[in-house]
């Protein structure tokens, strides 16, 4: 058993499902603020915002909306909001423009402790380049720039990692943030109506049982108005691959329980931990050397 796991304590989480994102950035982070006061107000001590909640979802989007995080509005507004509400924000994604003169657009995950500091920066690492002929076809490289690090956040309840929808796609970082003693992967995203209903839950359930820990993945509501639909369906899901809170895709809020008990319950009566054979085939978080994006991380 991890001993970092020992040291975790339970937490309630929500996911807010967040409509009426507009084209005018400024009304999005009110509704967003107001959004998460309301799940502060009823008990969260972790609150998790969608992929790309400042503004639509879209490859066009994302230049037109990118912002330098020290200057940006969506950041100011997070961390006054951790403050205010006295919860942890992982705060969705946004688009942001990189500082160093390079134009480089990615996206970004931003997560606030309840004093309003940034603990964890995050820039999504497998860009959505997909095209399944005659559904969608999207290409999020045509304009956006992946990120180079993994983002492992110290909350007062134990380590959280974190991804941004695509990422879940890819074992080796939920594999990885398990092995580095994090208790849950967040997962902002906006999975679509095409592999939303082939994978969302599926992935997020594969990622709990390999790992024995909670996944969580926070989608937009679906606008009928909106280029792109997203799938919605904001889940939680317990180390047994147990679906603890899930929804249908209009605006809401889910919460569940996180009890680090279930993962020391889960793992001692089915002890991957002891079983696996490294000697075999090696352990994937000792065989790189991983960078954890904590706090404002200059190029
Ligand atoms: O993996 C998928 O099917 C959807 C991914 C996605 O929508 C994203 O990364 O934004």
């Amino acid at each position: 058993m991890s001993s970092v796991l020992a040291t975790c304590s339970p937490f309630k989480l929500a996911l807010v499902q967040l409509g009426n994102v507009t084209h005018d950035m400024h009304a999005n982070l009110e509704h967003a603020r107001t959004m998460i006061l309301v799940a502060a107000s009823r008990g969260a001590d972790v609150v998790v915002l969608p992929e790309c909640f400042n503004s639509p979802y879209g490859t066009s989007y994302f230049p037109q909306y990118a912002e330098p995080l020290s200057t940006s509005a969506s950041v100011k507004m997070l961390s006054e909001t951790a403050k205010e509400a006295n919860v942890y924000i992982i705060g969705g994604s946004i688009p942001e423009l990189a500082e160093d003169g390079s134009g480089a657009i990615y996206n970004t995950l931003t997560a606030y402790n309840p004093g309003g500091s940034i603990i964890g920066t995050h820039r999504k690492v497998h860009l959505f380049d997909i095209d399944v002929p005659g559904k969608i076809c999207f290409k999020e490289s045509e304009t956006l720039t992946g990120g180079s690090w993994l983002t492992h956040i110290d909350t007062r309840y134990g380590k959280i990692g974190v991804g941004i929808c695509y990422d879940m796609r890819f074992p080796e970082m939920a594999m990885i943030a398990a092995r580095k003693g994090c208790m849950a992967m967040i997962y902002p995203g906006a999975f679509n109506t095409t592999t939303g209903p082939m994978h969302w839950e599926l992935l997020q359930r594969a990622r709990a049982v390999d790992n024995q820990i909670f996944v969580a993945a926070c989608s937009p509501a679906r606008d009928p108005d909106a280029s792109y639909q997203a799938w919605g369906h904001s889940t939680i899901v317990g180390p047994s691959g147990n679906v603890l809170q899930t929804c249908e895709e209009n605006e809401t809020i889910i919460y569940a329980h996180i009890d680090p008990e279930e993962i020391k319950t889960i793992r001692t009566n089915i002890p991957l931990y002891e079983q696996r054979r490294f000697d075999i085939y090696g352990d994937v978080s000792k065989t790189v050397d991983i960078k954890e994006g904590k706090g404002f991380k200059r190029e």
